[in-house]
């Protein structure tokens, strides 16, 4: 039995998360966190932080917000247990605050969960490598009105990987409001939308002359980020300190 603790189980990914752990026979709620821990009805104990979180569990899923960064990374600390992080909207010294906790407690951090745009990711680096000499590349994210942060972590995640693929080469432009010249081949546009419960679209655009090549991963539900999440903490349970990615999962 592997016994969880979900932080932001009372947001839409962590109620999605709680109903596959409940209807899993292997898997069992400890407990739940929440800034809200009375806003639903759950069969099981709800938190304002994990730092009040007596109960011993072998990981910790969190799908929350930056916020609860602190109390997540201490509680991990102090009780050596391992952590999935899927929360987005990071800044980069809360990414080398997680960075520098793997070094004690092995840590799983993933913008995205699903296969599909994992999947992706590998595509876009092979196209990345032959097209983008002369190419522009463009990346449009689609996501549903309740959603904080943007760029989502995922379309940051495939920018990332671009740029790694290609020696850090491209700038990021996050849409094109303020400026006022034509594009720049290093650039790598970046372009939130957000409207009705879209759950997840990320489309890579490759455009040339005279040819355009579109890579597209669209979530049609929730359930596939809670499930990758569940295999992230069935693998990350038994690593050592270090931090993962879905690429470890994948390719183990
Ligand atoms: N890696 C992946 O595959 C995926 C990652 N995500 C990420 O997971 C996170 C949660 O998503 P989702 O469940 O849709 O979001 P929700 O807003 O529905 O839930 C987030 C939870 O965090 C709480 N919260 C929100 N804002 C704050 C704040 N400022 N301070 C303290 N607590 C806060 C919410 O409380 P309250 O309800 O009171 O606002 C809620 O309990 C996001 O970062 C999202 O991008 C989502 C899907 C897939
Ligand atoms: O907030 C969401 O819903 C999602 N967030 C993640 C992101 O920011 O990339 C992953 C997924 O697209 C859904």
């Amino acid at each position: 039995m592997i016994n969880i603790i979900v932080n932001g189980c009372n947001g839409a990914m962590g109620q999605v998360l709680c109903n596959e752990i409940i209807n899993n026979e292997e898997m069992n709620i400890i407990a739940g966190v929440d800034r809200n821990p009375n806003k639903l009805d759950n069969p099981f104990s709800v938190y304002q932080s994990i730092l009040n979180v007596d109960d011993i569990c072998d990981v910790i899923i969190d799908f929350s917000n930056p916020s609860h960064l602190n109390d997540l990374l201490e509680y991990s600390q102090d009780k050596k247990v391992p952590l999935v992080i899927a929360t987005t909207g990071y800044s980069e010294e809360e990414l080398i605050k997680i960075e520098n906790s793997s070094e004690t407690v092995p840590i799983f951090l993933s913008s995205n969960m699903s296969l599909g745009v994992n999947v992706l990711l590998s595509m876009v680096r092979k196209a990345a490598n032959i097209l983008s000499s002369s190419f522009d590349i463009e990346i449009i994210e689609k996501h549903h009105n309740k959603k904080v942060d943007a760029p989502s972590g995922t379309a940051l995640m495939i920018a990332n990987t671009i740029n790694d693929e290609l020696d850090n080469t491209k700038d990021f432009v996050y849409g094109r409001y303020t400026k006022k010249d034509k594009r720049q081949p290093k650039e790598v546009g970046i372009h939130a939308i957000r409207g009705g419960n879209i759950v997840g679209e990320h489309t890579v655009i490759f455009a040339g002359d005279d040819e355009v090549v579109e890579i597209k991963h669209t979530a049609n539900s929730k359930k596939i980020f809670a499930k990758g999440s569940l295999e992230a903490a069935q693998y990350i349970i038994n690593q050592k300190p270090g931090l993962y990615t879905m690429d470890n999962l994948l390719n183990k």
